[in-house]
């Protein structure tokens, strides 16, 4: 099956939640004109990690952003892949992925399972408990958040399922972008997967973000690569692919579960 997927690597306003949010249809609609199944946001683009203003401007309950999602997709005839939003839910703070299918309805959500000391998320957010999968158009999928890829464990246990395409949003700072491409490519490779990260440009206080999304297919192969500036580029996947690699090599297959508690 070929799948069509538009990356949408944007600049986020800090801590300006409606300039994002006034931001994000253009890319849509963008997205729609190239065909594509569906598009890819990055991670915590309404509010950036403006973490301490978290209690103003994290979205309660998610409750815009599936609002704005949902009509987006609808009006565009096009599934939204959220990458993720800041929340608040009783109480807490998340960072937080809705996903959308074209007639508007949610089909997945997920909390950011790894909270990423370094950008003081372990101070500000609780974390997530729950693995998410989806399908695009019968294709199985999963999805995590930027600094859950350092944790194979989990990107395995989500791909135990019938998962071919493993989805990233990211605020990924500058100087570990060789990283967060090799780790990328490692997940591919160990998964036999398609893995799609969708990384932000610009700058906060703190940190530069400099693009770099990618994709790899299920043998590493990196098959896109976007430069550090703000745009939408669009790429189509032969889902099939992940067959052929997992039958010529069964590592699923060949794994030990006995042995690794
Ligand atoms: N937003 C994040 O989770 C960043 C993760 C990161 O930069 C890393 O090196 O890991």
């Amino acid at each position: 099956m070929k799948l069509t997927f538009s990356l949408a690597q944007i600049d986020i306003a800090f801590g300006q939640p409606a300039k994002n949010f006034a931001k994000i249809e253009q890319f849509v609609k963008q997205a729609a004109d190239q065909e594509a199944d569906m598009v890819v946001f990055p991670e915590m683009w309404n509010t950036g990690y403006d973490l301490i203003r978290l209690n103003d401007i994290a979205d309660p309950n998610g409750d815009q952003t599936k609002h704005v999602l949902a009509a987006l997709a609808r009006k565009y005839n096009i599934m939204i892949h959220g990458g993720s939003v800041s929340t608040k839910r009783d109480g807490k703070f998340y960072n937080s992925t809705y996903i959308f299918d074209q007639e508007g309805h949610q089909i997945a959500d997920y909390d950011k399972v790894h909270l990423f000391g370094l950008m003081a998320e372990d101070e500000y957010l609780a974390a997530g408990d729950h693995k998410d999968r989806f399908e695009i158009k019968g294709i199985a999928a999963t999805s995590v958040i930027c600094y859950d890829i350092r944790f194979p464990e989990w990107l395995r246990t989500q791909s135990l399922t019938d998962s071919r395409i493993i989805f990233v949003p990211a605020e990924w700072p500058t100087p570990r972008l060789e990283q967060w491409r090799k780790l990328l490519a490692a997940r591919a490779i160990e998964n036999q997967s398609f893995v799609i990260g969708v990384n932000r440009v610009g700058s906060d206080p703190d940190n530069r973000f400099g693009g770099s999304s990618v994709v790899y297919d299920p043998l590493g192969k990196e098959v896109l690569r976007l430069n550090d500036r703000e745009q939408l580029a669009t790429i189509t996947i032969e889902t099939g692919q992940t067959d052929k690699v997992r039958g010529s090599m069964p590592v699923f297959a060949d794994r030990r579960p006995d042995l690794y508690e």
